[in-house]
């Protein structure tokens, strides 16, 4: 059977705060380094920064799915200290997602050039060189995100164990109906 290219979809996974816990593994590294320190709370975390949260502080005193014919790459940025945390992320996907995974990580510093359809990924703007991304930023609630309200047609995740299929299919049926469209007007119908 022939399968239009319009049905194959491509999905961008973020890590940190997508598939690993990054939030809650900063607050318990914070509480084991610095017992007694004022620290932010989960539920009082707001805006991507959490470095910029702590500081205002001071100052102030996983398993994604695959469905069929959707490609699953994890997308995600190093830190700019990027020594340790480069093998921490390849041993990270090796070690909870296996070694097929592996082969499906892209790291990089703008998530705006990679090509795909989909981006599930916490950090609520995205930007980069490229003003328009080929794929539609699925905002995937994390404590820092929750609070935003995204203004339309922007759709959130909630968690993995809301809807993502539903997410995929849509975007399936409306590159469809794109590619539908395109060939019916060049065919000058
Ligand atoms: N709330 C967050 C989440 C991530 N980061 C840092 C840690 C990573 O190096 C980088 C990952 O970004 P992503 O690929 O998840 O957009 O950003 C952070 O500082 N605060
Ligand atoms: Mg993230």
């Amino acid at each position: 059977m022939a399968v239009s290219t319009a049905s194959r979809l491509r999905v961008l996974v973020d890590m940190d705060g997508v598939l690993a816990d990054f939030e809650g593994g900063v607050l318990r590294h914070f509480l084991a380094r610095y017992p007694g320190e004022p620290h932010v709370e989960l539920a009082e975390r707001r805006g991507f920064s959490g470095r910029g949260q702590y500081r205002r502080l001071r100052g102030a005193g996983s398993q994604p799915g695959a469905l069929w014919l959707t490609e699953v790459f994890i997308c995600t940025s190093p830190l700019m200290k990027y020594e340790h945390c480069i093998l921490e992320k390849y041993s990270w996907v090796e070690k909870y997602l296996g070694p097929k995974f592996v082969e499906r990580l892209i790291l990089t510093g703008d998530k705006t050039v990679v090509s795909a359809d989909l981006l599930v990924d916490d950090k609520d703007t995205i930007k980069g060189a490229e003003p328009k991304p080929s794929w539609e930023h699925i905002l995937f609630t994390c404590c820092h995100n929750k609070h935003l309200e995204l203004q339309t047609p922007r759709r959130r995740l909630q968690s993995w164990a809301d809807d993502w299929r539903g997410i995929v299919e849509s975007k399936r049926r409306s590159n469809v109906e794109k590619e539908c469209y395109a060939s019916l007007t060049a065919n000058g119908n």
